[in-house]
């Protein structure tokens, strides 16, 4: 090794050294948080919070991106304070997240009804014009907000949201008690503990080797197409969901399945989307799409979905009459997944 190599290898070293030793101490730190109410509530102090009324975050216009403003305890206790509130309800807040120098991030809902809490819902019109923000719909602000925000909100509202449904016990039918970093919900009268929950959910895009497989559901955006998706069952393997979602929905049988990559999604609960490749068995192309699943489906062929991916949509009408169709925007993960086939398609056909 040269003396520049020798240099150039220690540096990296050092570099990843300290990236895992700064990702590992900000990790253990969320450990301690989510186990030590005194701990979390020390982080408080310091920490920062995102504001949300009826699980619509609080958000502020910035050319055409949307923010998520930060708020310290002192201006939340202020807030709180203007609006005859007590400063207890900070204790409905939940933990989402930290910097990599330790400051922890908390979300709080201003217009939720808690059953242990001695506060009831905020005013909407007048907090949104106290804050200078807007309490804006997930949903309509998600492909608006930077990967950083879209992911911290999208915890966010997942974590509030399950709090919110699960106030009570199903055993014993009494309140239960969220620890502070509202990392799980304990019954008091059985010792219970209840732990948020996620939905895994196949997401699989299909391909006879040249086309591959989009749909649409009649709740899509219009002319939107995506992957095909699924709920697992219980006692199922996530393979066996995609053999089996895709069979449902368009009457195919797959193999040669390909992992992609995974993601959390808030919508409509909180759901993992586990993201595959798959491939038809040869000759079994003829779709039969499932009415009560899909509005239809269809196969595209390389060119037409490059080009979609670099569209964005909604689309209004062609001069003709038609709708060219879209697909969904960069941070869903199918957007991912069909972006990776197209790739793969453009390397495999470049010569030699
Ligand atoms: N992030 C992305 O890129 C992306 C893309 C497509 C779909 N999705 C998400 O994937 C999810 C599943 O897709 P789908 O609607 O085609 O699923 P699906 O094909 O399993 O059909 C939905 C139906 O499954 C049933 N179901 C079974 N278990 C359920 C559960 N735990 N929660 C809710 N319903 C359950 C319900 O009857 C529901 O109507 C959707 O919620 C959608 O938001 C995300
Ligand atoms: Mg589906």
């Amino acid at each position: 090794m040269s003396l520049y190599c020798g240099i150039a290898f220690k540096r990296k070293l050092f570099w990843c050294y300290r990236l895992l030793s700064t990702y590992v101490t900000k990790t253990r730190y969320l450990f301690e948080l989510k186990e030590d109410d005194d701990a979390c509530k020390k982080a408080q102090q310091t920490g920062a919070f995102y504001l949300f009324h009826g699980l619509a975050p609080l958000l502020q216009t910035s050319a055409h991106q949307y923010l998520a403003p930060q708020h310290s305890l002192f201006e939340l206790e202020r807030l709180l304070g203007k609006f005859g509130q007590d400063a207890q309800r900070i204790e409905d807040s939940v933990l989402i997240g930290c910097s990599e120098q330790q400051e922890a991030w908390f979300a709080l809902d201003l217009g939720l009804d808690n059953s242990s809490s001695i506060s009831a819902s905020l005013p909407k019109p007048e907090m949104e014009t106290e804050l200078k923000g807007s309490f804006i719909e997930l949903r309509k602000a998600l492909f608006q907000l930077s990967a950083k925000d879209a992911s911290l909100l999208s915890t966010a509202q997942a974590l509030l949201r399950w709090h919110d449904a699960h106030q009570f016990c199903s055993r014993s039918g009494q309140p239960t008690k969220k620890n502070l970093a509202g990392s799980k919900r304990v019954c008091p009268s059985n010792n219970i503990i209840y732990y948020p929950q996620v939905a895994p959910v196949v997401i699989t895009l299909v391909s006879d080797g040249t086309r591959c497989l989009l749909a649409r559901q009649s709740s899509f955006p219009k002319g939107m197409y995506s992957a095909l998706a699924g709920f697992c069952d219980i006692g199922e393997s996530v393979e066996e969901t995609v053999r089996r979602e895709v069979a449902e929905e368009v009457g195919l049988e797959v193999e040669s399945l390909q992992y992609c990559a995974s993601q959390h999604w808030p919508f409509p609960n909180s759901s993992l989307m586990i993201a595959y490749h798959a491939t038809v068995k040869p000759g079994q192309t003829e779709i039969q799409v499932n009415l009560r699943e899909l509005e239809t489906a269809a196969w595209f062929s390389h060119h037409e979905v490059a080009t979609a991916l670099k569209r964005k949509g909604p689309y209004t009408q062609q001069q003709n009459g038609t709708l060219p169709f879209w697909l969904p925007p960069k941070l869903a993960i199918s957007h991912q997944l069909i972006k990776e086939w197209v790739e793969k398609q453009t390397s495999s056909s470049l010569p030699a």
